[in-house]
């Protein structure tokens, strides 16, 4: 099948949905062969607007036609959604999960029949297609179904096929990273600010430093530490700022956040009746 005759259904275009849509939408799926479904009516008219797709409040009819079916609601949201979509649901379907801890088979026991699903941990930086996404096939998904998904995906970013046994703490170092490196740019600026840098021109040269240290590690492919080692003169000025950053145990600090994510994680898809996500988590 061709992109452009992909028929999306985007259920629930909050926060993650929005960013998956305009990836999808940036990888050839037609606008017209798009909808997009939203409880609030303002936040149907602000999607529609945004991205030119149709959108309506009723998932029913938005699954009717589609290909693919993206869930991307709340995980304490999905049971209920599922039941109500669950008869409508065309037989070729492949329904794609975003949320955090469901397992496939979460999917697979709440919809009739043998479902094609795809469960997909993303971050928001697909909205400018520069996200990173880990992909697990269900056990009724076949590989053309994962090659249509990936299809849609092709415009979120890069896509890396994972086990679902690492979905719990994929979502944890990335679907949860961006908070981690906006959090790290916000106290940078303020950093910046605290010895006497403007906040607009401290902003810029944070925001520009992380980008570009990013890069040039996905450029060249150097280990981090050696970077930082190639900044680090000898009795200089980075190796004080780093002295600090260890005694704060910052690097601990953001061992231990991804190992909390990570237990959310596995405790949401218990608190949610999903067994197998429970099971998840860790590889130890
Ligand atoms: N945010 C992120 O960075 C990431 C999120 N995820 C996953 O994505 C999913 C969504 O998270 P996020 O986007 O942050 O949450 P949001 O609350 O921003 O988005 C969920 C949207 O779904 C809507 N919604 C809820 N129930 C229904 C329904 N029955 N029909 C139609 N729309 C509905 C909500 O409407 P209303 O506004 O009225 O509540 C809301 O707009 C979660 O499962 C999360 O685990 C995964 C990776 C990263
Ligand atoms: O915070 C959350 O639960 C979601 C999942 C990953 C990022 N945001």
């Amino acid at each position: 099948m061709s992109i452009d005759d992909v028929r999306l259904a985007m259920l629930g275009t909050g926060n993650m949905g929005e960013a998956v849509l305009a990836g999808a939408l940036r990888a050839g799926v037609a606008p017209g062969n798009v909808i997009a479904t939203a409880r609030r009516a303002e936040r149907a008219a602000e999607v529609a607007q945004r991205h030119g797709v149709r959108t309506t409040a009723d998932n029913v009819a938005a699954v009717r036609d589609a290909d693919v079916v993206v869930v991307a609601v709340k995980p304490k949201d999905v049971a209920r959604l599922l039941a109500e979509v669950g008869d409508a649901l065309p037989a070729h379907a492949v329904v794609v999960s975003v949320a955090a801890g469901l397992a496939t088979s979460y999917f697979e026991d709440r919809l009739p029949g043998k479902p094609a699903v795809v469960r997909v941990m993303p971050n928001t930086p697909a909205a400018i297609g520069a996200g990173t996404s880990a992909l697990s096939a269900g056990s009724h998904a076949s590989p053309d179904d994962v090659a249509l998904v990936r299809a849609v995906l092709a415009g979120t970013g890069d896509v890396v096929d994972v086990p679902e046994t690492y979905q719990a703490a994929a979502g944890a170092l990335a679907g949860s990273g961006p908070a981690y490196v906006f959090y790290v740019l916000d106290a940078m600026a303020e950093a910046g600010v605290a010895v006497g840098l403007s906040r607009e021109l401290s902003t810029r040269l944070a925001v520009q430093t992380v980008l570009g240290s990013a890069r040039l590690i996905a450029e060249t492919g150097e280990h981090p530490a050696l970077a930082r080692e190639r900044v680090t003169s000898p009795g200089g000025t980075t190796v004080e700022a780093l002295r600090r950053l260890d005694a704060a145990g910052v690097r601990a600090a953001f061992v231990d956040a991804v190992e909390a994510a990570r237990d959310r994680t596995v405790a949401m898809a218990a608190e949610l009746g999903d067994a197998n996500g429970a099971a998840e988590g860790s590889e130890r």
